[in-house]
């Protein structure tokens, strides 16, 4: 590996990155991970740009938003975004959609960009780095020796889901995934699956390798972890069984035990006790409620019907003990191989603060994000199939409760509110991720606002 330079972009001349900005200002919102669809990108800067090895750049730029700061995301307004850019002498016709452009003026005058992480020769090195624990400028590379790292010369693939993030398979058996939108602080997709790994926690895969920065923040930026060669997840086989209109009630319950059984490995691993607090989380939810109808006005006429049932809360027992969760379950989260229910993408919902994604939450939040899942799922299918999601959602409750001892029905107005503030995060995602699907959870806040159910 030859010596990495480290570019300090704020010394170059003024106005010298110009042309290379506006590449990126123009190419980023075109990205599924771009978190910002909602708002015009006013403003981009580069705030580290590495040289990773030759022909490729490590970078983390903020993308502004005219001022209007992204809830819970970096010290200033906007996102800060991680990207990994091939540059080349001349451009090959080969690039397709990994093209960025040819930059016009400054240090890169000339160069053909594109995102490396299409370039199976840099995926190829990107690996290589982290098979071999060590920094280049901000960037660490570190990896957990107790666990076994990848061989030489996997063939690298870049998935090509519907995703957050990216994220590359390496031969089949490893996959790294590369964080996009990057907040200050420990990514919880690395502490997480650490922690529960070392309790002895089969349903989720250790991290092996990772790497991180140090500047402009320190914050983690991606994690190499075991691939499931054989699993589906369960967004596709819960289209699937709808499409052939099989039951799903069994895997659904199996789906309950299985959440059950990360939940108490994720208490006993981050030990923190306490009941909940409605109140708090009654005001939480009512000011997400109200920051959201501000940035996604087709909300605004469901918000008194909304705050009705986070005012409801008042009326309901605690519930269970706060503790450390997941924070974002859905059924694209979970990894069926074999006869097992796998658990992958503790990162949390991305538009959170981490402290807030960090700290201890009511598992109902985590049952609630599924219970939504079966709903999303059955409304891919036309004419709709409540019936089906209201069989997955009975049945996953009782396999939680089968294994946990407590019974998410019987806690009917907490989940209530639970659902309700997930939904409302759900339509802030896909107003910035993919505001044609904004229709699924608009339909759950009708039902939730109107009829309450
Ligand atoms: N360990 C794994 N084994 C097999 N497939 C995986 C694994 N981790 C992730 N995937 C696949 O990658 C997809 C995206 O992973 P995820 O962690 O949810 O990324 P994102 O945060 O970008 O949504 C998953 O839906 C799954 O299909
Ligand atoms: O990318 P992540 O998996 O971290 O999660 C984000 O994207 C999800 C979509 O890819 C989004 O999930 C929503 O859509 C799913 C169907 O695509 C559905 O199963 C989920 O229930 C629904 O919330 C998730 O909210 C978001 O954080």
């Amino acid at each position: 590996m030859t010596k990495a330079a480290f570019l300090r972009p704020r010394s170059a001349p003024a106005g010298s990155m110009e042309s290379f900005t506006g590449l990126l200002r123009e190419w980023l919102p075109g990205q599924r991970w771009f978190a910002g669809k909602d708002r015009p990108v006013t403003d981009l800067h580069v705030l580290s740009m590495t040289e990773l090895f030759p022909g490729c750049l490590h970078l983390l730029v903020h993308a502004g938003h005219g001022g209007v700061p992204s809830p819970g995301n970096t010290p200033w307004a906007g996102d800060c975004y991680q990207l990994l850019l091939g540059v080349r002498e001349h451009p090959t016709p080969r690039l397709g959609r990994a093209l960025i452009g040819r930059v016009q003026d400054g240090p890169l005058a000339g160069r053909t960009v594109y995102d490396a992480l299409h370039d199976p020769r840099s995926a190829q090195l990107l690996l290589e780095r982290l098979r071999y624990p060590g920094t280049t400028g901000p960037l660490h590379f570190e990896c957990d020796a107790a666990q076994p790292g990848p061989g030489a010369g996997l063939v690298p693939r870049l998935l090509d889901a519907e995703q957050s993030n990216s994220s590359l398979v390496y031969g089949e058996e490893f996959i790294l995934k590369v964080f996009r939108r990057i907040q200050p602080g420990v990514n919880p997709d690395l502490e997480v699956p650490g922690a529960l790994s070392r309790q002895g926690c089969h349903r989720v895969p250790a991290p092996v390798a990772w790497l991180r920065t140090t500047h402009p923040f320190k914050a983690t930026l991606g994690v190499l972890q075991p691939f499931l060669r054989d699993a589906s997840d369960g967004w596709t086989l819960a289209l699937d069984a709808l499409a052939a209109g099989d039951d799903f009630t069994a895997q659904s319950y199996a789906l309950g035990r299985a959440t059950a059984d990360v939940h108490l490995a994720l208490a006993s691993a981050f030990p923190v006790g306490g009941p909940g607090e409605n109140g708090p989380t009654a005001t939480a939810m009512t000011e997400r409620l109200t920051a959201a109808a501000h940035s996604v006005p087709v909300l605004q006429p469901f918000v008194p019907g909304l705050k009705a049932a986070f005012a409801a809360l008042a009326l309901c027992d605690p519930g269970p003990a706060a503790q450390r969760i997941h924070g974002d379950l859905h059924l694209g989260q979970v990894l069926r191989a074999g006869r097992d229910w796998f658990v992958i993408d503790f990162e949390g919902e991305p538009s959170r603060p981490l402290s807030e994604r960090r700290s201890a939450h009511s598992p109902l939040r985590d049952i609630a994000g599924m219970l939504r899942s079966f709903d999303y799922a059955a409304r891919q299918r036309r004419p709709w199939r409540p019936e089906w999601a209201r069989r997955c959602r009975e049945a996953y409750c009782a396999g939680y409760a089968a294994r946990s001892g407590w019974d998410p029905r019987k806690k009917h107005g907490l989940l209530r509110a639970y659902e309700t503030d997930r939904a409302v995060y759900e339509v802030l995602y896909e107003a910035r991720h993919r505001p044609d699907w904004l229709p699924v959870p608009m339909a759950a806040i009708e039902r939730l606002a109107v009829r309450g159910d």
